[in-house]
C-alpha cells in the first residue's frame, strides 16, 4: 500500500487564491488587511518563516510591516513595538515571531486580543475553550484543514495526537473534540507509558513532539492518515515525527517538508484576511450609529 500524499504546498495554493477574492471584496469596501510581524534575533529558521509570511501576503494584496529586532532587544523594547502596531490602523493583524527568548507569555497578553492572527493570546485561547468564535491557532487549523480536503472523516475517528505544546497539541485536543468535528482524541506526550499502544489504535495520527522518527511503521495501522507537525534539524535537513518507512503503512501521510509548514501559513493568512473584515464590519456598524445619532 502506498499511502495518498497530502500535499500541504498544492493547498495552500488553492487557499491563497481563495482569499485573493476576499481581499479584493474588501478593498470594494476600503479595506486594505495589514500583516505585522515582529521578529527578535537572527535564527535562519524564523528568518525565512518571517520572509515566506510576507511574501504570502504580497501574493495575494496583503500588505506588511515587518519589524525586525537584534538579538539584544529587551522585554521593554519589544513591548514598545507592539504597542506600536496595536495602535497602528494600517496593521489589522500581527505576530510575535516564536522564540523571542524573552517572556512569551507577557509578550503574547501584549497583543491586542482583536490583532492576534496567531489565535494564541488567553482571550483567544479561552474562546476556544468556551466554544466561543474568534481567531484560531493556524497549525492545528491547517492539519485539520488538510483531513478537511482530502476528505479524511474526523467525525467519530480516533485521532492521537503527540505533543502537549502550546501552540499544537493542546489547542488539537481543543479543536478535535468540539461537537463540529466530533473527534475522540487521546493526547499523548512524554509521560504516556506505551506511545505504540494508542497510535496502534488510531485512525489519525498528528505527531507534534519535535523527536526525528518517533513513529515508526510497526506504530501505524494500515489505512491510518499520519500528519507530520515535527520540524527538528538534522544535519541541516528538516527532520520530520514520522520515519519514512510510515508511507508503507498509511493510508494517507503528509510530506514533511510540504505539509503541515505551508498549511500554517495558509490559515495565518486566513486569519489576517479575516480580522480584517472583523474589522471593517465593525467599522461600518459604527459608521451607521454615527449616522443614526447625527
Ligand atoms: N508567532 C508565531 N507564529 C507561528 O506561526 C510560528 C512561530 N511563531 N514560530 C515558529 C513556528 C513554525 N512555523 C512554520 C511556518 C511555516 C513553515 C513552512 O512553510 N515550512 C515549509 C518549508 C520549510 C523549510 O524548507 O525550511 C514546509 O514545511 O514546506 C514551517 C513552520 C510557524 N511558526
Amino acid at each position: 500500500m502506498t499511502a495518498t500524499v497530502m500535499d500541504g504546498k498544492a493547498t495552500l495554493a488553492a487557499i491563497k487564491g481563495e482569499l485573493a477574492e476576499r481581499v479584493a471584496a474588501l478593498a470594494a469596501r476600503g479595506v486594505t488587511p495589514g500583516l505585522g510581524t515582529v521578529l527578535v534575533g537572527d535564527d535562519p529558521g524564523s528568518h525565512w518563516y518571517v520572509g515566506a509570511k510576507h511574501r504570502d501576503c504580497a501574493s495575494i494584496g496583503v500588505t506588511s510591516i515587518r519589524r525586525d529586532l537584534p538579538a539584544t532587544a529587551s522585554q521593554a523594547q519589544v513591548e514598545e513595538v507592539i504597542d506600536e502596531l496595536n495602535a497602528d490602523p494600517k496593521c489589522t493583524g500581527f505576530l510575535v515571531q516564536q522564540p523571542t527568548g524573552l517572556d512569551e507569555f507577557a509578550l503574547l497578553s501584549r497583543v491586542s486580543p482583536d490583532k492576534d492572527v496567531d489565535g494564541l493570546h488567553p482571550v483567544n485561547l479561552g474562546k476556544l475553550v468556551l466554544g466561543q468564535s474568534g481567531p484560531l491557532p493556524c497549525t492545528p487549523v491547517g492539519a485539520l484543514e488538510l483531513l478537511r480536503r482530502y476528505a479524511v472523516p474526523v467525525d467519530g475517528a480516533e485521532i492521537v495526537v503527540i505533543g502537549r505544546g502550546l501552540t499544537v497539541g493542546r489547542p488539537l485536543g481543543l479543536l478535535l473534540t468540539r461537537r463540529s468535528e466530533n473527534a475522540t482524541v487521546t493526547l499523548c506526550h512524554t509521560g504516556t507509558r506505551d506511545l505504540a499502544s494508542h497510535t496502534r489504535r488510531a485512525d489519525i495520527i498528528i505527531a507534534a513532539a519535535g523527536v526525528p522518527g518517533l513513529v515508526t511503521a510497526d506504530m501505524v495501522r494500515p489505512g491510518a492518515a499520519v500528519l507530520d507537525v515535527g520540524v527538528s534539524r538534522v544535519d541541516g535537513k528538516i527532520a520530520g515525527d514520522i520515519a519514512p518507512d510510515v508511507a508503507g503503512v498509511a493510508g494517507f501521510l503528509t510530506p514533511n517538508p510540504g505539509g503541515v509548514g505551508p498549511m500554517t501559513r495558509a490559515m495565518l493568512l486566513t486569519n489576517v484576511v479575516e480580522a480584517a473584515e472583523r474589522h471593517a464590519d465593525a467599522e461600518m456598524a459604527r459608521q451607521a450609529g454615527a449616522g443614526l445619532d447625527s
